[in-house]
């Protein structure tokens, strides 16, 4: 079945009050009545002609959150407890109303379809486990996370202690896996809420000039179901998704920061829109790898029931960009996924038992690369009419020349009536033939280079099977032929892709782990970076200069550790001077937002001591923990400190030599940039200094405007203020 497609158009908000609406909502034909399915628009160039376009269901300005949910997602929760898994995902531009419909506000009236879906979720698991007298259970559990600048980013995770290049992600027997994401279980709707909620919080969102609350990010909540009776356990993952909205950013004015991630965002929409054209063109080869937001998504490729809510704004500044998606939308329509059911699995084979895996990305059951054929109600060519001209994909009509006229509207929207696509598929419109495609160059396909890049490699990929299929083509000239690939070919085709992707993906994720190894080097973190080596190693067994990178770094942590211990009963004075920052209380280096330069200078003046601090485990903790806690606060001292019991403070701040005003000394560029960020009182700005989330950030603007006693905007001068701030006083769980 196809992907179902609907589209919703949002109110005029308080803002546009007196513009016009140009997108509206009209049944299908001529119909004056019923349930709209057609969305119409001007043509920019011409405002007596307008364009059409079909979609499974339109909601115009009226529709109410809970009409949204009751048409749309309600039916999907059947098919999940039936086994099927579901994806639901938000697709617009900027400020057209995704979060609104898939998170919503906090009334009940204003809750968006998540909530709702989730209240679903537990109701029936209740009455499932109710009607089977206890010998059903039903287990529900969430992970969620962002795609930020294409990194993966777990949202349960502060940003302060994300790891900055990401998640890895991979395909792990056919699904598309998020490598060390967490996975919440939550047994109650409040609890979800709850973790929702602070999850939320960590998701990255910042104002533009056309959204207040821009998301920054795609996000992807999956909430996996396992139903359990005494002898099989079923899994069935919900997906929703949250997507980012494309920009134009001659429109949205965005500086520097925002453009970086509205650069990402667009990429990835593009790579989407590129693979939907791919899909629908019938091309061997999808262009699902080149993002990773269509990595996880693999529009028609997932199995299971797929929902596309295209958000629209219907003012007239969103022209261009509504028809763009409305283009998206109409070719999206047309991808056909499999629906197949996840099988119950025995509950007492060992091994067998996927209950307890995590949730992975969308549960992605991957079908090998190959145009849809294969699928029931696929989106053909008839070779029958294949000298007819193709039937556009939307329709076009004039308002002002032809208004009575009863066949005004193309036959393909009026005969499109139904909600579903007919299984006939000469009446949704047969697509232009594939193009035909020259054999590339033979030398480029004979040449076998063991050094190749992942362009080159898949660059070779697509000029084999182009040249196969024009040659194919060639030979049979007929359009029709290009369905046919021989089954020989294909199967060493899927071979060869299969082998491909396996190495690319294990290559991948080496590198990310060399990766994360340079950033905890850079950032001087001896047992960290030693455990990224140590994890690439299976990567690349035969990679001798990783082996003594290894080899060097152990025997560097073990002459720290045993240095540190001769040391260990010296309190002689010099030893304390040599740790004047501890009684400063003044231990992290904030910054997120300090540049590399001065994050290297940092790392140039830091002391022996310092490295000391960082590389030397906590007593009691294993080196696992230690990995896990030095992403945020790098100096383990301070949990030493704590066991105390003292209330310590944030020690967001370290300056080696820490002048400080009072004492007729000049601030160094890092304190007065600390300073300057916490002066802004923007709790964008301050959520961005290392070591202080979107709370504390929060946190800090209230303890600022509490401190201006009556004196508006009283600002922080030195460091000693700053550390006296409300917001900074550190929670022990955090260390
Ligand atoms: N159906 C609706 N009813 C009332 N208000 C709406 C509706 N849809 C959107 N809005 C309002 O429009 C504004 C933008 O919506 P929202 O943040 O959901 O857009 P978005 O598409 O998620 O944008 P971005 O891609 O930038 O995150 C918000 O103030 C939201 O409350």
């Amino acid at each position: 079945m196809s992907v179902r497609v609907v589209a919703r158009i949002r109110p005029l908000l308080k803002l546009e009050l007196d513009k016009d609406s140009i997108v509206t909502a009209a049944p299908a034909g001529n119909e004056t009545v019923g349930s709209p399915t057609v969305v119409r628009i001007p043509n920019p160039k011409n405002e007596g002609e307008h364009f059409s376009f079909q979609f499974n269901s339109v909601y115009d300005q009226e529709a109410t959150q809970q009409d949204i949910y009751d048409y749309e997602v309600a039916p999907t929760v059947k098919h999940l407890f039936n086994g099927f898994d579901t994806t639901i995902f938000a697709y617009g531009v900027t400020g057209t109303g995704k979060t609104h419909t898939m998170r919503g506000g906090k009334s009940l009236a204003d809750r968006g379809v998540i909530p709702r879906l989730l209240s679903s979720i537990y109701r029936r698991s209740r009455k499932i486990e109710k009607d089977s007298r206890g010998s059903t259970q039903v287990e529900v559990a969430m992970s969620y996370y962002e795609i930020y600048c294409d990194r993966v980013y777990d949202l349960f995770e502060p940003p302060e202690k994300r790891t900055p290049s990401g998640l890895p992600i991979r395909d792990n027997n056919g699904k598309t896996v998020v490598v060390g994401l967490t996975e919440r279980p939550c047994t109650t709707l409040k609890e979800f809420e709850q973790l929702y909620d602070q999850a939320n919080v960590n998701r990255s969102t910042s104002a533009t000039k056309l959204n207040a609350h821009s998301s920054r990010s795609h996000a992807i909540l999956c909430v996996k179901v396992t139903q359990t009776t005494e002898t099989h356990t079923r899994i069935s993952t919900a997906s929703a998704i949250d997507l980012a909205g494309s920009e134009d950013n001659r429109r949205t004015e965005n500086m520097k920061d925002r453009m970086v991630e509205s650069a990402s965002i667009n990429k990835s929409l593009f790579v989407l829109a590129q693979c939907v054209e791919a899909i629908s063109r019938k091309q061997s080869r999808i262009p699902y790898r080149e993002s990773k937001m269509t990595r996880i998504l693999s529009l028609g490729q997932n199995n299971g029931l797929t929902l596309m809510i295209l958000n629209l704004a219907p003012v007239r500044s969103y022209h261009l960009d509504t028809l763009s998606s409305l283009n998206f939308a109409n070719r999206t329509k047309k991808i056909e996924v499999c629906e197949v059911e996840n099988e119950p699995v025995l509950r007492n084979i060992k091994g067998k038992l996927s209950a307890t895996a995590n949730i992975t990305g969308s549960n992605i059951q991957r079908q090998p690369l190959r145009p849809l054929t294969a699928c029931v109600n696929a989106n053909l060519a008839d070779p029958e009419r294949k000298t007819e001209k193709p039937v556009k994909a939307f329709s076009v009509y004039s308002d002002k020349n032809k208004p009575a006229r009863s066949s005004g509207i193309p036959s393909q929207v009026r005969k499109a009536e139904s909600h579903k696509r007919p299984l006939d598929a000469s009446t949704a419109g047969a697509p232009r033939p594939t193009k035909m495609t020259r054999p590339s160059d033979p030398k480029l396909t004979t040449r076998a280079d063991p050094s190749l890049s992942k362009e080159s490699i898949e660059a070779m990929i697509d000029a084999k099977i182009e040249a196969r299929l024009a040659n194919h083509v060639l030979s049979d000239n007929t359009a029709a032929s290009l369905q046919t690939i021989p089954e020989e070919l294909q199967r060493r085709l899927d071979a060869l892709e299969q082998r491909i992707e396996e190495k690319e993906d294990d290559r991948a994720q080496g590198l990310q782990y060399l990766l994360m190894a340079k950033q905890h080097h850079v950032r001087g973190e001896k047992a960290s970076e030693l455990k990224m080596y140590q994890l690439a190693l299976p990567f690349f067994p035969e990679n001798e200069k990783l082996g003594q990178k290894i080899l060097a770094l152990q025997e560097k942590l073990r002459l720290k550790r045993e240095e540190k211990t001769s040391r260990q009963p010296d309190t002689s004075e010099a030893h304390v001077a040599a740790m004047p920052r501890q009684k400063h209380e003044a231990p992290e280096p904030v910054l997120a937002a300090l540049d590399r330069k001065d994050q290297g200078k940092q790392h140039r003046n830091r002391s022996p001591d310092d490295e000391e601090y960082q590389d030397q485990p906590v007593p009691g903790a294993d080196d696992n923990d230690e990995y896990v806690s030095d992403d945020g606060f790098r100096f383990k001292a301070k949990t030493k400190a704590k066991s105390h019991g003292a209330k310590s403070k944030v020690q967001i701040f370290r300056d080696a030599h820490e002048p400080t005003e009072s004492g007729g000394r000049m601030h160094t560029p890092r304190t007065q940039h600390i300073i300057h960020v916490i002066n802004s009182r923007d709790p964008a700005q301050i959520r961005l200094l290392k070591g202080v989330g979107a709370k504390k950030a929060e946190a800090i603007v209230n303890s600022l405007c509490e401190m201006d006693d009556g004196e508006e905007g009283r600002l922080i001068t030195d460091l000693e203020q700053l550390g006296r701030l409300r917001g900074l006083v550190r929670r022990r769980s955090r260390i």
